[in-house]
């Protein structure tokens, strides 16, 4: 015995009916048959309690303001700002280090911004490793969502530095082995996924954070595909940033956030100023705000923050390392499941830890064919090239369906997927 508290288990399937039940849209109907929502990798669904901390601000006058002098302002400022400490902690981050922002793709455009504006920055030292120029380099992949690649052109675009990808192998596999190659004293960047958002794939980001390490180099993480299944904790990572959206992790569409290094984040020019964000003497001498607030100009969205918060502290509940054992296990039933399906494709690596997220293709059907007749059984999957251009290019075609998983998916909703997949061709006379 070692005196420690015995390791949780994944879920039970009584437990995940149970958390179903949580989900009532789940209950939704498609042609008289119970959807079965295989589309978590675009939008989560989200439990009551969500809609029900939501509804609280809607209903009530303090919804939309904060920092005010009244109580109805000064219990939202608090509310505001009680959620940035669940939301931080949930992800091992101090209260200051997290940026609210829309989402993801916001917070990744914020840090590319202030790359480009880097003179605008305050911060001596720090302020430096934002500058970037002709000459210096910029490293991503080839598996990174549109997200996290488009904001790293346009940056490259805006001031003459030069992107360039880690490549992926025939089955999409990261080519790790090229990384201290393609790290060079030129690279001032490196933007990587945690989690593949097309391959489910988990990326061993400590040989991403070494390299970049050795030179200097920022590192950014995208963390939309990793936080809501995984557990995440920034400071294990070692990265620099970290960008995630709410409604991929049954929070609210409309809120996401940034994780910023403290040092770094006050370092950072704001993307957007207004509203006591700046005190303006001259532009020579203007004061931000310290952040987080540097970067929340404007009236801030009390109702979504909450309900992310709510989010969190169901997923906390529950217990992130079963959430993640679970969709293991659900990753590995449709990945060899869908493999055993005649004239059915699976791509990505066979042997690579992943969450519940897999892309395949019917041989001689169109993927939109296909997303159209699982949809007419009840089974909603995504079609498509997910944001993921490179990727696809990479794997040689231009589109994939893509099942998806989450906490309150069964073992009966993959079977059912896997059942459909079998008569798919002889419906399209294949
Ligand atoms: C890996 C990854 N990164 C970034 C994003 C962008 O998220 P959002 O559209 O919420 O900003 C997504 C969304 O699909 C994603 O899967």
């Amino acid at each position: 015995m070692t005196g420690q508290p015995e390791a949780q288990v994944s879920l039970s399937a009584v437990e995940v009916q149970r958390i179903k039940a949580d989900f009532e849209i789940l209950e939704h109907q498609v042609n008289g048959t119970d959807v079965v929502y295989l589309d978590s990798g675009a939008t989560s669904q989200k439990p009551r309690c969500v809609y029900e901390a939501e509804q609280h601000f809607y209903e009530n006058a303090n919804a939309a303001v904060h920092r005010g002098a009244h109580t109805l302002a000064v219990e939202a400022t608090e509310i505001y700002e009680e959620a940035r400490e669940t939301v931080a902690k949930f992800i091992g981050a101090r209260t200051n280090e997290l940026v609210w922002t829309s989402n993801a793709t916001e917070a990744l455009n914020l840090i590319s911004y202030s790359m480009s504006n880097a003179s605008l920055g305050r911060g001596g030292e720090e302020a430096a490793r934002f500058r970037i120029g002709p000459g210096d380099e910029i490293l991503t992949t080839e598996i990174e969502h549109h997200a996290n690649l488009i904001p790293w052109q346009e940056l490259a675009f805006r001031t003459g530095a030069t992107l360039r990808y880690v490549p992926v192998a025939e089955d999409g596999a990261l080519r790790y082995d090229l990384l201290d190659e393609l790290v060079t004293e030129k690279t001032k960047l490196v933007a990587f996924t945690h989690v593949s958002n097309v391959l489910g794939t988990i990326t061993d980001t400590r040989r991403f954070v070494d390299a970049a390490r050795k030179v200097g180099a920022l590192t950014v993480l995208d963390g939309c595909q990793s936080v809501p299944h995984l557990p995440v904790d920034v400071k294990e990572l070692d990265v620099d940033f970290m960008a995630f959206s709410g409604h991929k992790m049954l929070g609210p569409t409309g809120i996401g956030a940034l994780y910023g290094r403290e040092e770094l984040l006050n370092a950072m020019p704001p993307f957007l100023t207004g509203g006591s964000m700046i005190t303006v003497v001259d532009m020579e001498h203007a004061q931000f705000l310290p952040a987080p607030q540097r970067f929340e100009a404007g009236t801030q969205r009390i109702a979504q923050t909450h309900g992310l918060a709510t989010a969190v502290s169901y997923l906390q509940e529950i217990g992130m390392d079963r959430i993640a054992q679970w969709e293991e296990h659900l990753g590995a039933m449709l990945y060899e499941g869908l493999s055993k399906i005649d004239g059915v494709r699976v791509f990505g690596p066979s042997d690579a830890p992943r969450i519940g997220t897999v892309p395949f293709e019917v041989l001689g059907v169109h993927p939109h064919d296909v997303g159209q007749y699982l949809d007419s059984r009840g089974i909603a999957v995504r079609v498509g090239h997910h944001c993921a251009q490179p990727l696809h290019r990479a794997l040689g075609i231009t589109a994939t369906t893509r099942a998806s998983t989450y906490l309150y998916n069964t073992e009966e909703d993959i079977k059912a997927l896997i059942d459909a997949l079998g008569t798919v061709r002889e419906y399209f006379g294949v």
